[in-house]
């Protein structure tokens, strides 16, 4: 499959590695305002890949991206130290007015996968100016947020991240949900399987973890200036998805419908990703607190997008 990258910064070309060391797609095309950074980019991700799987790796102007299934979206100003997601918003929806034309010149009918932030607002963005359905223009949405949430329980009750079904839901920002009711470590619950291995989940490692996964951007990039290995991994866990049919449960974000009393939101919920890209969206069990928690995330999320319009 041949997948483009817009945007061949950090998490572009980091999204690029991962894919070409994962085998997740046969021919990657990275595509920068700066040619000479997507070139310099595709240059350096080809030279893992005679240790990885066979794969093209190109860079040029958006023509080339005309065949691609999907296109991942990762163009558009990052957070500096202490910035919030959302105050990326109409500098980077200015930036997708431009990269969507471009995609959709060459490239109509291509998936979108979108990376840059405010990820969920900008989801929308994308969906209005390409008028692709919904579940064919999909934000990495909490992936993160749920890889970083799940590798902490699995750290707390001394088992492997991939044993833990825990989901992120909402914004993939500030008002995050972590879903602790849902969450099952093997086949219990969370909170059963810490009675067994004698690591309880008091309300001290709640919050702890709570706040490991919210603070986690925060906290990386006033050390490293920006993250892009962990949504590197996500983003080609969802191509993947894509390309192989997998209709794996993944935490992302689309426009739906209604979410907690409100229409049209785009927030992530668990969903099954599949080859025609999000296939369906599920229901996780929610207490009242998360539920209340979920309602206000995507009404903020509404009010955002609608203060686009
Ligand atoms: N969804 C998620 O979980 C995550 C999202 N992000 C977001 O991803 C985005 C990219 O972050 P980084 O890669 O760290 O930033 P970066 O600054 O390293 O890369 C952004 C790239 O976009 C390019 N660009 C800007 N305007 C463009 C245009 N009009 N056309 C083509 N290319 C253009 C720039 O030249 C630059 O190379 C940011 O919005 C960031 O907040 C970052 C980490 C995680
Ligand atoms: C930057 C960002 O969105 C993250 O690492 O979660």
């Amino acid at each position: 499959m041949k997948v483009g990258i817009v945007g061949a910064g950090m998490v572009g070309s980091a999204a690029g590695y991962a894919l070409a060391l994962r085998g997740g797609a046969n021919e990657i095309v990275l595509v920068d305002k700066s040619a000479a950074l997507a070139r310099a980019q595709a240059e350096d991700i080809a030279h893992a890949v005679p240790f990885a799987h066979p794969c093209q790796v190109r860079s040029g102007g958006y023509e080339r991206l005309e065949g691609a299934a999907i296109v991942i979206l990762a163009a558009g100003v990052a957070q500096k130290p202490g910035e919030s997601r959302l105050s990326l918003l109409s500098r980077n929806a200015e930036v997708f007015a431009q990269v969507i034309e471009g995609v959709q010149r060459a490239a109509p009918s291509a998936m979108l996968l979108v990376a840059s932030n405010p990820v969920d607002v900008m989801t929308e963005v994308a969906l209005r100016a390409s008028g692709l359905p919904a579940g064919q223009v999909i934000g990495s949405g909490t992936i993160l947020d749920t890889a970083r949430f799940r590798w902490l329980l699995g750290d707390h009750l001394g088992i492997a991240a991939q044993s833990v079904h825990a989901y992120v839901l909402g914004e993939h920002g500030d008002s995050e949900v972590l879903g602790w009711s849902s969450a099952r470590a093997g086949a219990l619950t969370v909170g059963e399987f810490a009675e067994q291995v004698h690591a309880p989940i008091t309300g001290e490692v709640r919050a702890r973890i709570d706040e490991a996964v919210r603070r986690a951007a925060y906290r990386i990039i006033e050390g490293k200036g920006a993250t892009w290995y962990g949504i590197g991994a996500g983003l080609a866990r969802i191509v993947q998805a894509v390309r192989d049919d997998q209709r794996a449960v993944l935490s992302v974000s689309v426009v739906t419908p209604q979410v907690q009393g409100v229409a049209d939101v785009a927030l992530s919920l668990p969903r099954v990703v599949g080859a025609g890209g999000v296939l369906t969206t599920l229901a996780p069990e929610l207490d009242p607190s998360e539920a209340a928690a979920l309602r206000a995330s995507a009404e903020m999320l509404k009010e955002t997008a609608l203060g686009l319009h």
